[in-house]
This record gives C-alpha cells, structure tokens and sequence, in this order.
C-alpha cells in the first residue's frame, strides 16, 4: 500500500519546514558524536570518580570494551507507574554484564504524578516538570562517561521531558524501558459516575474514596487511555520501545523478559558496533509524523498537541497544529479506549494492542514503515505481539482484533477521522478533541460565565448558578500565567450539567487531562489571556459559539464593542507550593502550539 497522500503531504511540509533546523541538529550531533566528552579522552580522576560507586564493574569498564549504559531512571513511589522501577537498575546492571556491558544510573529525574495534584496548586508545577525533567536529563548526561542510555519514564511529562533532554545527546543510542499498566480495578466508567453521583451530593467522601482505590489499586500506569499510556503508544510508533511493549503487565515474565531485551538491543547499537543507532537519527520528520498519526488514530491524548512540538523542536523539527488537523483528516480512529471508550488499556492491549494499531496503519499507507527503530529492519517489526514461548521471548504476527468494541481496522474504523480539531476564530486558535463527545455536542452556543480560577468555577457549581446553558470560560491559565494546568476536575461538575440536559462547554487557555472527556472542551487557546489574547475580553453573558464541525470558536459581540472592549486585569501571582520558584519558566514560556518550552524557546530552538 503506498503512503497516504495527506500523511506524504504533511511530511514534505514537516521536513520543508525544519530544514534548517534540522540541519543544524544532525550536524551538531555528527559534531558530539566525534568530539564530546567520552571515557577514552576523559582524565584518570575524572575516571576514577565516575567508577568509584560501581566496585563490581570498575575493571569491565576500565577494560572499556562494551557499552557503558546510563540510566536515567524516573523512580519514585508517587506515581503508581514508576513504581516499578524501583529495582530496574539492579536488574540492568546484571542484564548489561550477560552482553559484555556495564550500566550505571547516570542521573534521576523528578517525576509529578498529575493525578496526585490534579485540581491543587501544585498542579501549576505539572507542564513546567516536563522542561525540569529534560534540564535533569540533561545533568544525568552531562558525565560524559556513557555510550548509549536507557531511559526509564512513563507518565505524562516524563516521556516528553526525558526526550526533550536526551536528544541533545542524541549522538547516543537510546531506548525507552517502559513498566507496563497496573491490572484493571473499578472500571473507568463506574469510577466516573461515582464521581457524578459525589458531585451532585449523592455519594459520600467514603464511598468515593473507596471507587478510586478500587481503580488505582497497584503498582503500574493507570488504565485509562490518557497522557501516560499515550505516551507508550507514540514510542511504539517512532520504535523507541522494544516491540510490543508498550502494555505489557508489571510483575510479568514477559515485561521482564523484554527489559531485559532492551538492555541487549541498547548494548548493539552503539558507535563502536555495526549497527549504530543514535537517537537523533531515529526521531525524524518522519518519525514524528507516525507519532501525531497514532495520536489521531488511537483517540490519545490532548496534551500531546504541546508535547509532541516540543520533543519534535529538541530534534530539529517543527510541527504546528495545522499538520495535526490536516492529518485528523486522513487519520481514522480505530481505536476506543476511555474516555473515548469503554475499555481500558488492559483490554485494549487484549485485544491487539499497538501491534494490531500498526499493522492497520502501515497496511492503510498512514504510517512511514522506513523508520530507523531501535530494534528490527524497520517499523513493521512492531506490528508483531511480543510473546514467551518455551520461556523464551519471542514475537508473532498479530491477528485479527480480538474485541471489535475496542479495536477495529483501518477499512472499518470506529470514524474516518481522528477526532482532534482545530478552532479559529475572533478568539484566537484552541484544540478540541471530539472522539469523546457525542456528536450532537460537537456545536454549542451558550451564554458565557467567565472565572480565572477552577475553584471558583466549582464553587459557582456548588452554588447552583450555572443550572443552564453555558458555556465556562477559565482564563488565565495559559502557560506563563500560571504555567498551564490541567483542569480535568471541572469534568464532573460540567457533566453532571451536561447529564441535566443543558448545553455545556469549556473554553480555556489551559489543558485538560488525557482522561478528559465527554464535554467540549476548547482547549491551549493561543493567544493565552496573560499575552494580550482575546479570551480576555469576554464578559458574563457574552454569547459563545464552539463549532467543532466548522472548526470555529467565536465571541458573537458586536465588533465595534468589542474592538472597545478593556482586557480583564491580570491576577496577582501567586506564592507557595514552590510556584513562585518557577517565574522564570512562565516568563520565557513560548504558545502552546509550539510546545510551551521556555528551556527550548530560551535557547532558541
Ligand atoms: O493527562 C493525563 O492523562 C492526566 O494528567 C492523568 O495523568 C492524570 O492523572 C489524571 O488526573 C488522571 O485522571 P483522574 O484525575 O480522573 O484520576
Ligand atoms: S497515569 Fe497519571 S495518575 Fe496515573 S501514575 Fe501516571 S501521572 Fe499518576
């Protein structure tokens, strides 16, 4: 099947558009890969204090005969996700041995659990820990004393921060060690209505603690198909991963077989070897590209509107949202998972998973098969199941979708395209995603209730004053007013409206969660309200229209008046919870669109 038409257009704009800067980033990594710090120029007490910690491997590294493996490991106890890692770096310090190599843990890498902070302050640390994750990368790096790295990191912010910071030594070969998701608990959906049911005053704190438990229960990456999980996705698709995994359960022979795997394929494609894999080669133009086709085609999640533009810029590469739409045009949506299904990633793994998704996209001609992956000849090798037979790891070709309710194929989709959309309009750009609204939802025109705080939009809930049509407008939430939070917490008060039968939609500068769903939603709206953009001229009662099947978003005010309308005061900052630590990245923060880096619009990149 030759390429799509729409998906080979949207590459040639991609790799037309980064040209320079693209050039510029393999010819600083062709630089770095002759002349950066390495262990045979380094001094012998630099030497000696890098292997100073690691006894049982000096001489093997002294010998400098096999790859020396970093770890960049994003351990912690507070995200169920990187739970697991809690031991990877014992276990792949004996697993690099078994090929020859050593592996030290170069740095760690701080890592915010957004469902921990979801609604509070300090979620407005939340976008911001994605440029400290890659400045910690970064410093992990900055040893010098490794040829190649293994990155350990799974959830929303961590996968874009590590790539971000890594492909500035992406002269190294790398890959991604994912941990797999925890076993399914309280299915998504009756964690919701519990949440409604608390909402509207009809279930107590105890019951509703007792429903979250039940669906965050262990160890590994919540079910839900949101930021996290789509982060695993969009590795399968560049090939970061070893293939197939992606969801494979923590605790499994089969999750350790393949990290045990990855630590190998890592050792054989370093510089040194036959088949040198750096990754700045591996994450092109058209790798990129396969990443936002997945993310249309699996339903994944909005924040990778900002994150994939950032990680995309750290290589050299631009892509703006107007190839997002473009290719939401082309892409289908084959897969439901929640929020835009009912199912969760264990069963979506169940039932074909990422190697069912692949090979229906690469047999549609909507993914670039030529990819220089990790591991195989080219990414048609990730549309195999990784299995253990005769306790042996193995893959197979994937068979037909196990559960047409969650997975279907590319000549039969769940709809032709992918759900994300584009709005313009008098109030400037915003996304939205529709796979998870219902169709009849997808316009709304509403009088607007205007907050700059999503307490206040609670307590305005609570309060019984947004019992109609409306649509709520939360401003000053865009990256360099409050650093960009996520305001998923809204998503039960305004279903509830919405299950009241009233009109109801969101407009903000701000993001929501992966597992946002069911309401509309226009979202990163750029200009952000701080930056002089017009969702700061909007008044109570104004009329709003969301048109998502028009792809616009509009203020209908009289223009005259509105043109003479005085832009909303800005609020005072904030201090506490470390937030005022953080100006400076609000300052320098570039749009949304761009992927809100202020490290990497602070370096011009
Ligand atoms: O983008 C995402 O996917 C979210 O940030 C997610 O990682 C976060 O944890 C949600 O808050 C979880 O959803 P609940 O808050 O509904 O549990
Ligand atoms: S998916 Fe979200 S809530 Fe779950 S561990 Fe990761 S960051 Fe935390």
């Amino acid at each position: 099947m030759s390429l799509n038409a729409a998906v080979s257009a949207v590459t040639d704009r991609v790799i037309e558009r980064s040209r320079t800067g693209r050039k510029a980033y393999l010819d600083l990594i062709a630089r770095e890969a002759e002349t950066a710090v390495r262990r045979p120029n380094l001094g012998c007490a630099n030497l000696a204090h890098a292997y100073a910690g690691t006894e049982e491997d000096r001489d093997a590294m002294k010998a400098d005969r096999g790859m020396n493996i970093g770890i960049v490991s994003a351990y912690n106890d507070m995200l169920s996700a990187h739970a697991v890692y809690y031991r990877y770096p014992e276990l792949m310090k004996l697993w690099a041995r078994e090929v020859g190599a050593t592996a030290q843990v170069a740095g760690g890498v701080p890592a915010m659990c957004d469902g921990v902070t979801q609604g509070y302050a300090g979620m407005e640390l939340s976008l911001f820990s994605r440029d400290t994750i890659a400045l910690s990368t970064a410093v992990a790096l900055s040893h010098g004393t490794f040829e190649g790295a293994a990155l350990l990191g799974i959830c929303d912010k961590i996968v874009p921060g590590l790539l971000m910071g890594a492909l500035r030594f992406g002269h190294l070969p790398m890959i991604l060690v994912p941990g797999g998701p925890m076993p399914t608990g309280l299915p998504n959906k009756q964690k919701a209505a519990v949440r409604e049911a608390f909402a509207e005053g009809k279930a107590g704190r105890d019951d509703l603690l007792d429903a979250e438990i039940a669906a965050y229960h262990s160890k590994g990456t919540c079910t839900f198909y949101g930021t996290a999980n789509t982060n695993q996705m969009m590795m399968e698709v560049m090939g970061l991963h070893m293939p197939g995994a992606a969801f494979v359960n923590p605790g499994t022979k089969l999750r350790q077989e393949l990290s045990r795997a990855a630590v190998h394929r890592l050792a054989a494609i370093g510089q040194r070897g036959e088949d040198y894999r750096p990754l700045g080669w591996c994450v092109d133009e058209k790798a990129i590209v396969n990443a936002a086709v997945g993310l249309l085609a699996t339903g994944g999640s909005t924040n990778h509107l900002i994150h994939l533009p950032a990680i995309a810029r750290a290589a050299g590469i631009v892509i703006d949202w107007e190839d997002m739409d473009r290719l939401s045009a082309a892409v289908p949506l084959i897969a439901r998972v929640y929020p835009n299904g009912s199912a969760d990633v264990n069963g979506f793994e169940a039932a074909g998973g990422m190697p069912y998704v692949i090979r229906e996209l690469l047999s549609a001609g909507l993914l670039h098969r030529d990819i220089l992956t990790v591991a195989g000849k080219d990414l048609s090798d990730y549309a195999q199941t990784a299995v253990i037979e005769n306790d042996t790891l193995d893959w197979k070709p994937v068979g037909e979708s196990g559960d047409e309710t969650i997975l279907r194929s590319a000549a039969a989709p769940f709809s032709p395209d992918g759900g994300m959309r584009i709005l313009s309009g008098n109030l400037g750009r915003a996304c939205i995603k529709v796979s998870a609204v219902e169709r009849e939802r997808w316009v709304i025109e509403a009088p607007a209730r205007v907050f700059a705080d999503q307490l206040e939009v609670q307590a305005a809930f609570k309060a019984g004053e947004l019992e109609r049509d409306v649509i709520v407008v939360v401003r000053f939430q865009g990256p360099k007013a409050n650093g960009m939070p996520e305001l998923h917490k809204l998503t039960p008060p305004l279903g509830v409206l919405q299950n009241r039968g009233f009109k109801v939609a969101l407009v903000t500068d701000g993001r929501m969660s992966g597992a946002s769903g069911k309401v509309p939603c226009a979202i990163h709206l750029s200009p952000e309200a701080i930056g002089g953009g017009a969702i700061g001229l909007i008044r109570d009662g104004d009329i709003i229209r969301l048109d998502a099947v028009a792809g616009r978003l509009d203020a209908l005010v009289d223009p005259v008046e509105w043109a003479a309308r005085q832009r909303a005061e800005t609020p005072a900052p904030v201090q506490g919870m470390g937030r005022e630590l953080f100006a400076l990245f609000r300052q320098a923060a570039d749009e949304a669109e761009k992927g809100a880096s202020p490290i990497l619009a602070g370096a011009g990149l």
